[in-house]
């Protein structure tokens, strides 16, 4: 295992890639002053995709904040970077200690309830580089995350709590990818933080138009 994380967890991904899950990273305290000042802080916007020749909206709030210059496409819109706040830099310099990586980046998500969610994905955007290591922080309700192996259709369920950090690396974009489904389970909002290393400007639509 080349991983350069200072985590001694196990790799929770049985092939093709690392995922460690560290659970409370923060502890309930102070995961929930990050949920409630998050929540009233971060620029929540709707997103709109084209998708099949019209404009839908997608089921969840996004916020994209990062160092000028770190540019990001998705939902087929090029994203200009919001200043860090000073709560996402007091985030951002704990995960890097944890993944002894700098992240310039994040892309912030509000599922409001459990109607709303993200389609199957893989975030192996260009601009991220070959393999990225990717820092995933959840607050507020469990939800689901299912990765999908491409070729052998194996499913990886891993339940994401209250201040939980999970860490994508590894090959683990080029052949798994990941969905949050909705669910009748979760009645409470969620927020999904994940911090990204932006590596190279992007000059095509780079985000799958199917999340
Ligand atoms: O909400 C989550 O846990 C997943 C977020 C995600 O996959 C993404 O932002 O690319
Ligand atoms: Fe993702």
């Amino acid at each position: 295992m080349t991983s350069t994380l200072i985590v001694n967890d196990q790799n929770l991904a049985p092939r093709d890639g690392e995922l460690y899950l560290l659970q409370a990273f923060y502890p309930q305290p102070i995961a929930d002053n990050y949920f409630n000042s998050l929540r009233q802080n971060l620029a929540w916007q709707t997103e709109q995709i084209h998708i099949f020749g019209r404009w839908v909206q997608v089921p969840r709030l996004m916020a994209w904040y990062g160092d000028a210059g770190a540019d990001y496409r998705y939902s087929g819109i090029d994203h200009q970077p919001l200043p860090w706040t000073r709560e996402l830099q007091a985030l951002r310099t704990d995960v890097e200690a944890v993944c002894r990586q700098a992240f310039n980046s994040v892309l912030a998500n509000l599922y409001r309830d459990g109607r709303d969610s993200m389609g199957c994905h893989a975030d192996n955007e260009k601009e991220l580089g070959p393999n990225p290591l990717i820092a995933s922080l959840s607050f507020g309700e469990t939800r689901l995350l299912r990765f999908r192996h491409s070729r052998s259709r194996t499913t990886l369920d891993i339940e994401l709590s209250h201040g939980d950090l999970l860490i994508m690396a590894g090959e683990l974009q080029h052949h798994w990818r990941h969905e949050l489904p909705k669910t009748r389970l979760a009645k409470q909002a969620r927020i999904n933080l994940t911090f990204r290393r932006i590596v190279s400007t992007p000059t095509s639509p780079v985000l799958s138009a199917t999340r």
